[in-house]
């Protein structure tokens, strides 16, 4: 007995150490492969196989990387930053980054408070000298945060919860923040300092929050320790990088300040004899190997926030935390993808009817014009990003295939593709509630012609370019092509077409049917397209052509669904006879 066999399931790496809880959720219908501490030789070998990569801080997710990923489509990082992952090399491979903006949030600013107590009262210092058998009460005198003043750089989300959690200590608490409001910080009871310089000299203690980005790197450098109280102390959970750790560590030396207490390092894990290295073991520092995240509770967190979004990016659906998507709401999408599969349709339908095998558009500025219903959408990536694919991956084997809301636009951008979306709430999508039409645009005349190709002859000059236009609607979740060309039509975009172009006069069916029929091929489906009354292009004028142009009246499209796919000379032969103008094949 022959067994069908399974399709493989998609297969998921995780390179670091995740919460099973949500690596149990992946198991149902993905192949989870943990494995731990590869270097990056081992990772570039095993990557090609995998659709989703799974990591936290540890692992460099280098462009190198991306690239020798074949089958790639998330890379999900269990926790909030991304500064190991090369996003904009992702972006460009169309690769999705998904993180847990606030899965750990908890977890980092309790560290923060348990650090800022730590070094207050020297509980490291004074845990080992007692486990040494030692009995220092004297050498282990502290300060007490009530009273104190906590300086945060960065009123994000981890800062505002140590900002709650200190002023509960009694602390008062000021911030900087370029891009926080007042309102945020006043309802936690935070003064919103302007400037670092004005907010440095008043603290007692200093903790950074801040990712690490061009307007952090080294921000508490020199300077800043120096407008620091002399015995100020300072805390970094945030990113190695924030603070110079070299003129830290001449400011702990001189005695400027009395304590440290970080989390995070330039280097990690710090390579011997580094500035990381040296803060690391001087007795003013209290030190943590990158620990704010975790916990049992964060860890679950981030696992199950991210494998969720893993799932949902392998099943089609979009993640809610994609780093380099643009947001949209799951409720929206579900809104939107019948037209996401109508405009992929339509751009493919495009390339395939209109274009040559060539692997480049003829015309490559479209208007891309919503009527009705759907004119009222305000976030329309999708719909953009379903008809740059549809437009690229007929005549492209790796742009078309990859394309996706993440790198549409860069795609697009680096085939020359122009699409003007236009919303047009005119009722003139009647008798469908929205319409969805893409219209080429001509070449302008000067940059059809050719350097130094002047002389055309006047027939040429005057001939109006053709009619380009595709339009098309959702039936309940169907996608239906309305319109193709100058001819208004009514077919489910799927399998394989022949679009035949003729006059209409008796006997055009019989005749593609008996040509058909001697190679074998089987008709599934047949429509006739006459002539349109209206084109909604018409107003433009340019590059209208009307059911009133004599001529065209009796002119048609026959379109008929067959079970394969024909060789030029099935058209050849269509076309050698009588009243038939052209026939193309499309597969959609
Ligand atoms: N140690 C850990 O294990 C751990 C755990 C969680 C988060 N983190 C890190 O903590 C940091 C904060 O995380 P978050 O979730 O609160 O991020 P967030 O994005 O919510 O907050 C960051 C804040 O920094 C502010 N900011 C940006 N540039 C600034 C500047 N030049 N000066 C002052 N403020 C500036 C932003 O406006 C924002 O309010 C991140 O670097 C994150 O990676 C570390
Ligand atoms: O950015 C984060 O989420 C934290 O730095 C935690 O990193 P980790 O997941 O490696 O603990």
């Amino acid at each position: 007995m022959h067994i069908p066999s399974q399709p493989a399931l998609p297969k998921v790496l995780a390179a670091e150490k995740l919460s099973p809880d949500g690596l149990a959720l992946l198991r149902n219908g993905v192949d989870v492969h943990e494995k731990k501490g590869l270097s990056h030789e081992e990772l570039l070998s095993v990557i090609p196989e995998y659709e989703a990569l799974l990591v936290r801080s540890e692992t460099k997710v280098t462009a190198s990387l991306l690239q020798a990923a074949k089958k790639l489509k998330v890379v999900a990082r269990a926790g909030v930053g991304v500064d190991n992952i090369d996003v904009e090399a992702a972006t460009k491979l169309g690769i999705v980054v998904v993180n847990s903006p606030s899965g750990n949030i908890g977890a980092a600013a309790e560290h923060t408070i348990a650090l800022m107590m730590s070094m207050a009262r020297a509980i490291p210092e004074a845990c080992r000298s007692l486990k040494e058998t030692k009995w220092e009460r004297s050498k282990f005198v502290g300060v007490e945060v009530k009273g104190k003043t906590l300086g945060i750089i960065g009123l994000g989300k981890v800062g505002i919860i140590v900002a709650r959690s200190a002023k509960g200590l009694g602390m008062n608490v000021v911030a900087v923040d370029p891009y926080a409001t007042t309102a945020v910080a006043s309802a936690a009871s935070v003064t919103l300092i302007p400037s670092l310089s004005e907010m440095l000299p008043q603290v007692d203690f200093l903790t950074i929050h801040t990712p690490l980005i061009a307007s952090t790197k080294g921000m508490i450098s020199t300077a800043e320790l120096s407008q620091m109280k002399a015995g100020a102390r300072i805390l970094n959970v945030a990113r190695g990088g924030t603070i110079d750790e070299v003129a830290l560590l001449a400011a702990l030396e001189s005695g400027h300040i009395a304590g440290a207490a970080i989390d995070v390092f330039t280097s990690e894990p710090p390579q011997e004899n580094s500035s990381a290295a040296k803060l690391i073991s001087h007795p003013k520092v209290v030190a943590t190997p990158h620990l704010g995240a975790s916990t049992v509770e964060a860890q679950e967190n981030v696992s199950i926030d991210v494998c969720e979004q893993v799932l949902q990016i392998l099943q089609g659906s979009l993640p809610r935390s994609a780093v380099n998507a643009p947001l949209i709401l799951p409720e929206e999408y579900i809104k939107l993808q019948p037209f996401v599969q109508l405009i992929e349709k339509l751009g493919s339908l495009y390339t395939q009817h209109y274009t040559s095998t060539s692997g480049s558009l003829n015309r490559n500025t479209f208007d891309l014009v919503y009527q009705g219903e759907i004119a009222g959408l305000n976030n329309t990536k999708p719909l953009f990003a379903a008809l740059i694919k549809g437009l690229t991956t007929p005549i492209s084997s790796s742009a078309g295939g990859n394309v996706n809301i993440v790198n549409a636009e860069l795609i697009a951008k680096e085939r020359g593709i122009v699409v003007n979306e236009r919303h047009s709430r005119d009722p003139s999508s009647y008798p469908y509630s929205s319409l969805v039409s893409l219209v080429a645009r001509p070449p302008s005349r000067a940059s059809s012609r050719a350097p130094g190709d002047s002389a055309k002859d006047s027939s040429e000059r005057h001939a109006r370019p053709q009619q380009q236009i595709i339009s098309g609607t959702c039936s309940g979740n169907q996608p239906l092509i309305t319109r193709l060309d100058r001819f208004e039509t009514s077919f489910v975009p799927e399998g394989t077409l022949l679009i035949c172009h003729n006059f209409d006069s008796p006997g055009k069916i019989g005749v593609v049917g008996s040509i058909l029929g001697q190679r074998g091929v089987n008709i599934n489906f047949m429509g006739v397209a006459p002539v349109s009354k209206k084109l909604p292009e018409e107003e433009d004028g340019e590059n209208s052509s009307s059911a009133n142009d004599a001529g065209l009246q009796n002119e048609a499209l026959m379109i008929l669904g067959i079970d394969r796919g024909v060789d030029s000379d099935v058209i050849d032969a269509l076309v050698g006879e009588e009243g038939v103008l052209s026939g193309t094949v499309v597969t959609l």
